[in-house]
């Protein structure tokens, strides 16, 4: 069966009753949407771009669509991608072991080269072309560009215990101004994380996208920063689906972050600190949902887990 969806005007255009929408229907659904394209009109939003929803086409596809959408409805989108999973292929296909801690691909030099050809030569690439494919405002660039981020060595910290993770960074400095240029030319911007190590010049560091999503997130001002990825939300008792937070305050994330498990804790981590920085809201939602990232800009409910500053804006 098609999915395209059905053209009206075509002569062979048949209304079926069980599964489209009458016109009523149509223009509610529509109106239900003006709210919010008042509220975010002019918005910068953030959006982190990675997981399952990045490697099948179909949900790539229906997340340009989203972008698109955001750009005509008047928002600055920015797309920070991830791209985790594509490098893990790319090291087997060369032979090269490598393994996450605490949620952190530990980083040899080796390794430090693939990440770099992947992110920024491979999956940027790939990304902006199916963001052009039918208008070419996306531009990519990577935190190297235009001094966008400046890093230095993270130390990561993996069951009260510090662990060496080799060349992975920490966003320390944001100049935005990069991004600012293409976002006032009405561009998209198509951010790969990887920056220079500000103690080691000519060196550059690989910075989880999460992380790296929500320095950017701070340093722009944005409305909102949004986490796509393989999983409905944040689970308070993973994994039991059944235990979905739908909304929670800095204090009680933060709370809860220790007992959070690899990957869920640079993404979490990420939320605890664009909200801190001033982004009144952060989201975590399924990036295997088709326009989830629609529906949670442009829906009342929402989708996924919404992270406040502060619990009374989250009741
Ligand atoms: N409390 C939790 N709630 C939801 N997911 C969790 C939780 N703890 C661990 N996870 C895991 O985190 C994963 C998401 O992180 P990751 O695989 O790094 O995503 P992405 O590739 O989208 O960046 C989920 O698929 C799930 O396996
Ligand atoms: C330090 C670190 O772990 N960097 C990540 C960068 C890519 C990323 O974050 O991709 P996802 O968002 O798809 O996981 C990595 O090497 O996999």
């Amino acid at each position: 069966m098609s999915t395209e969806p059905a053209d009206p005007t075509a002569e062979t255009f048949v209304f079926n009753t069980e599964t489209d929408l009458r016109p009523g229907q149509k223009a509610e659904v529509l109106i239900q949407a003006l709210p919010w394209l008042e509220r975010f009109a002019g918005a910068v939003v953030v959006i982190k771009f990675g997981g399952n929803a990045m490697i099948d086409a179909d949900l790539e596809r229906a997340f340009a669509e989203d972008i698109r959408f955001f750009r005509y409805a008047g928002l600055k989108p920015v797309v920070v991608h991830g791209g985790g999973p594509q490098i893990s292929a790319m090291l087997t296909r060369l032979g090269i072991e490598s393994e996450f801690r605490g949620g952190l691909r530990v980083t040899t030099p080796e390794t430090m080269d693939v990440v770099r050809m992947v992110l920024t030569g491979k999956v940027q690439r790939d990304l902006v072309s199916r963001l052009n494919a039918s208008e070419p405002l996306a531009v990519g660039i990577s935190g190297e560009d235009g001094g966008l981020f400046a890093a230095r060595k993270r130390q990561a910290v993996v069951d009260g215990e510090p662990v060496d993770v080799g060349l992975v960074g920490d966003v320390i400095e944001v100049h935005p101004r990069a991004v600012q240029d293409l976002l006032d030319a009405g561009r998209i911007p198509v951010i790969s994380t990887i920056a220079p190590d500000m103690d080691n010049p000519g060196d550059v560091l690989n910075v989880n996208a999460d992380t790296a999503a929500a320095a950017l997130a701070t340093a722009l001002g944005a409305q909102k920063l949004v986490v796509l990825t393989d999983v409905e939300g944040l689970y308070a008792n993973w994994p039991d689906t059944s235990s979905l937070v739908r909304q929670i305050g800095a204090e009680r994330l933060a709370a809860m972050l220790p007992t959070l498990a690899s990957g869920m804790v640079p993404k979490m981590e990420a939320c605890l600190r664009a909200v801190s920085g001033g982004v009144p809201q952060a989201h975590v939602i399924d990036g295997r949902q088709p326009h989830s990232l629609l529906l949670e800009i442009f829906t009342t409910e929402g989708v996924g887990t919404m992270v406040t500053p502060t619990e009374e804006e989250a009741a």
